[in-house]
């Protein structure tokens, strides 16, 4: 819509206040930035299946009703993610043009899921067992736009182990958004939405993947033709190469010495933009990834030493 910006404030899924931008046009409110890019822009899908359903429109600028929460965070923490990849990597939306970031909520009923469609992040409320509104994790909206930059960009094939390593960087990068924002950071992923009723546990572990029965070295990689050949599966091989990056350990006898999570983000975000293709798998990654450290911290540094231990450990030559 075509209208001037003013302040919203809102509660989010999980019961907090946050402020965001939205537009004013004629006597209603949207949930439309237009201030980041080409905009961020939060649509209701009114628990139907019509993508993207109608634009968030409010007769005010107060969202603290029930049905409101799941548009607060789809909206906040999309404007986050716009601010992460903008502010430490110098990328505007995920085409690096500016796109127009679109999120639904409400999509379905029960819907316990999150996905990116190649055009829109779309979420469900869960079924509230399951789990609860999926855009109330920050992990989770940082993984759904991060597989719109993979697909600018590396454009990974969502199968096998490109697609793995496509999945893996979505989970890397919605785990570096919450140290990022400090919101209650954590090497999982999926915990603040997932079994609202149990605390404690998420969808998946890039600390111990195998927590949730996914693989952590190579030679445990699963080889069926489920899930697009494991593509959620063996990630946790490269999770748990990231995580080790980042913080360190010795795994399977394999010490890795960590060089932090912004510099495994920098060398991860360098090898999905500018080395990583279409086809690449875990051992044309391992390349790309000491290249793009070299390239980062020179041939010699620690931190290309760092890579080449963490997927010495996780069993990837
Ligand atoms: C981001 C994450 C929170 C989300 C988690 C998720 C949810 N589901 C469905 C699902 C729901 C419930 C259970 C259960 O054990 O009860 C298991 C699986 N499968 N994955 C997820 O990983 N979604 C996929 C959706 C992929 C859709 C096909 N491209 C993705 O974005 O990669
Ligand atoms: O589809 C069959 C393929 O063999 C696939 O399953 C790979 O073996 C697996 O993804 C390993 O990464
Ligand atoms: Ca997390
Ligand atoms: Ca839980
Ligand atoms: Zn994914």
């Amino acid at each position: 819509v075509v209208g001037t910006t003013v302040n919203g404030t809102g509660t989010g899924v999980l019961g907090d206040t946050k402020s965001f931008k939205m537009v004013k046009s004629g006597a209603y409110y949207y949930l439309q930035d237009d201030t980041r890019g080409k905009g961020v822009h939060t649509f209701d899908a009114k628990n139907r299946t019509s993508l993207p359903g109608t634009l968030w429109r409010s007769t005010d600028t107060l969202l603290d009703a029930a049905y409101d929460r799941a548009a607060v965070d789809a909206h906040a923490y999309a404007s986050q993610v716009y601010d992460y990849y903008k502010d430490v990597f110098g990328r505007n939306s995920f085409d690096n043009n500016g796109a127009i970031l679109k999120s639904v909520v409400h999509y379905g009923r029960n819907y316990n899921n999150a996905f990116w469609d190649g055009t829109q992040m779309v979420y469900g409320d869960g079924d509230g067992t399951t789990f609860t509104s999926l855009s109330g994790g920050l992990d989770v909206i940082a993984h759904e736009l991060t597989h719109a930059v993979t697909e600018r960009t590396s454009n990974l094939i969502y199968r096998n182990e490109s697609g793995a390593l496509n999945e893996s960087i979505s989970d890397i990068f919605g785990t570096l958004l919450e140290f990022h924002t400090n919101n209650n950071p954590d090497y999982l992923i999926g915990e603040d939405i997932y079994t609202p009723n149990t605390p404690g546990d998420a969808f998946r572990s890039m600390s111990d993947p195998t927590a949730y029965g996914d693989p952590d070295h190579y030679s445990k990689r699963f080889t069926g033709t489920g899930d697009n050949g494991g593509v959620h599966i063996n990630s946790g091989i490269i999770n748990k190469a990231a995580y080790l990056l980042a913080v360190g350990g010795t795994h399977y006898n394999v010490s890795v010495t960590g060089i932090g999570n912004e510099k495994m983000g920098q060398i991860f975000y360098r090898a999905n933009t500018t080395y990583f293709t279409a086809s690449t798998t875990f051992s044309q990654a391992r390349a790309g990834l000491v290249q793009a450290a070299a390239d980062l911290f020179g041939a010699n540094s620690q931190e290309v030493n760092s890579v080449k231990q963490a997927f010495n450990a996780v069993g990837v030559q």
